[in-house]
């Protein structure tokens, strides 16, 4: 297969898994969003994680919380767990890796805010540790996954929410995670502020 024509294969699995993934996750989108928009009407805050291409999906969505998606607005109460390099390192060099997270919402989670934890393969250690952590807050978890969802599936309570992607391949499952991130960023906006 030539460079162009894999390119074009990407983009037709791309569709593909978005096309499957809009009829599995819609549900499970509105009932993330719908925890989300409660939380934050109650004046909690959304905590994001994640590990790679994850952690920088973490940072797209507490941007856009705390800055702005489309509308004009005010911003809200979000915080990227992957951003603090001072404590990041330290809590893995005094620690471990898989703590760099679960402390951090150990420190800042209060009850009723959420976790949105980001694993494709839903095998990240650090997510996991990051969930349990969550639970012991009283803080709600959204999980973003995809292949077989992982130990993580295993850990998520009646009141979680888990949007876990039909596809085995990491790219196409974040690519949906991204859509989903302004999914729920649309509904949130549409929900407190009204609908543009
Ligand atoms: O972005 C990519 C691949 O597209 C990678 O950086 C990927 O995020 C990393 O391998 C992560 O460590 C994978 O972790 P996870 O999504 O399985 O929890
Ligand atoms: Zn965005």
């Amino acid at each position: 297969m030539d460079s162009h024509d894999r390119i074009i294969q990407h983009f037709h699995d791309s569709i593909r898994t978005k096309q499957m993934a809009m009829d599995a996750l819609a549900p499970a989108i509105v009932d993330a969003g719908e925890l989300m928009v409660r939380c934050l009407s109650r004046d909690g805050k959304i905590l994001s994680c994640g590990n790679g291409g994850s952690a920088a999906d973490a940072q797209h969505f507490s941007s856009e919380l705390l800055n702005r998606f489309e509308m004009e607005r005010p911003g809200l109460p979000a915080l990227a767990l992957t951003t603090d390099s001072s404590t990041l390192t330290s809590i893995a060099n005094d620690e471990a890796y898989e703590e760099v997270f679960a402390k951090q919402v150990r420190a800042l989670g209060q009850n009723g805010d959420v976790l949105l934890a980001i694993s494709t393969s839903g095998q990240s250690p650090n997510v996991a540790a990051a969930i349990r952590a969550a639970h012991e807050r009283g803080v709600h978890v959204v999980a973003f996954s995809g292949k077989d969802g992982g130990p993580i599936a295993g850990l998520l309570q009646e009141t979680d929410v888990e949007i876990r992607v039909p596809s085995n391949v990491t790219a196409r499952i974040q690519e949906v995670h991204l859509l989903v991130i302004h999914c729920l960023c649309d509904l949130i906006d549409r929900s407190l502020f009204g609908s543009d």
